[in-house]
């Protein structure tokens, strides 16, 4: 496979061990000149989504990109999907014919199962956010248990016997980011829209998005220019920011 190269103007910090990429990145926020990725080779208290923890198995990917997008948190918060479809090329790229989808708002599915997740992470004072981190955690080796009712976790090695380092897949995301990133900068989020809709898993078919207040049931119609889920229900459309989102069939 062909070195993508490191993409110009980002740079990286590579760790032994931390006890999250994502705190790490917070934490040296303020003191970073440009774009940066880090990178541990361990970690041992990763955070996931909704205050979960995410375990790292040795030989599975923890990285994070810190940036400091001086936008409101809605336009940074689209990143995610920005990250999203990176991981995307990247692994379509190093393993092609790999049966990849995404599922709102951001994990990467594996025939049907989760194989990756992001979390940003973000600060900020009045109405721009000063630091997003976009953490992104990959089961390259091993599957960790996963929640009961969730998308069952797979890895990349058990799915399709490919062997990735970690190290290979922070080069071809970095690069796959950078390219994913200038297209944002460039036209906005419509065409990144239209390229994760392109990949998105169960576009149509029904699906339960589960918040703190409650569930909604509906099909699942499109996602839309803010990035919010859009259901059809039997009440009508509704359009949900935020939810962790469950599929009746096959989990
Ligand atoms: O819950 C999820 O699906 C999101 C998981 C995000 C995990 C990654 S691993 C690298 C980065 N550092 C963290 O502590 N979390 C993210």
């Amino acid at each position: 496979m062909k070195d993508p190269g490191w993409p110009e103007g980002y740079a990286r910090r590579v760790l032994d061990e931390v006890d999250s990429t994502n705190a790490e990145g917070l934490r040296l926020a303020k003191s970073l000149a440009g774009p940066t990725w880090i990178f541990a080779h361990r970690q041992v208290a990763g955070r996931g989504r909704r205050g979960r923890a995410w375990t790292d198995p040795a030989g599975n990917f923890a990285a994070s990109l810190v940036l400091k997008p001086a936008e409101p948190p809605g336009q940074a918060a689209l990143r995610s999907f920005v990250a999203a479809l990176a991981l995307h090329d990247a692994l379509s790229t190093l393993v092609p014919g790999a049966e990849l989808s995404l599922k709102w708002p951001n994990d990467v599915l594996l025939s049907g199962g989760k194989l990756a997740g992001i979390l940003l992470e973000g600060s900020g004072s009045g109405r721009v956010m000063d630091h997003l981190v976009i953490g992104i955690g990959v089961n390259l080796a091993e599957a960790p248990p996963g929640a009961e009712g969730a998308v069952p976790p797979v890895s990349l090695r058990q799915g399709t016997g490919a062997e990735v380092a970690p190290e290979t897949l922070l080069a071809h995301l970095a690069h796959a980011y950078a390219a994913r990133e200038t297209v944002f900068g460039a036209r906005g989020f419509g065409p990144l829209r239209e390229a994760w809709l392109a990949r998105a898993a169960r576009l149509g078919e029904e699906v339960i998005a589960r918040t703190m207040r409650g569930e909604t049931r509906g099909l699942f119609e499109t996602v839309d220019a803010e990035g919010k889920l859009v259901l059809k229900t039997e009440g009508g459309r509704v359009a949900i920011a935020a939810a962790d989102v469950f599929f009746e069939r096959g989990t």
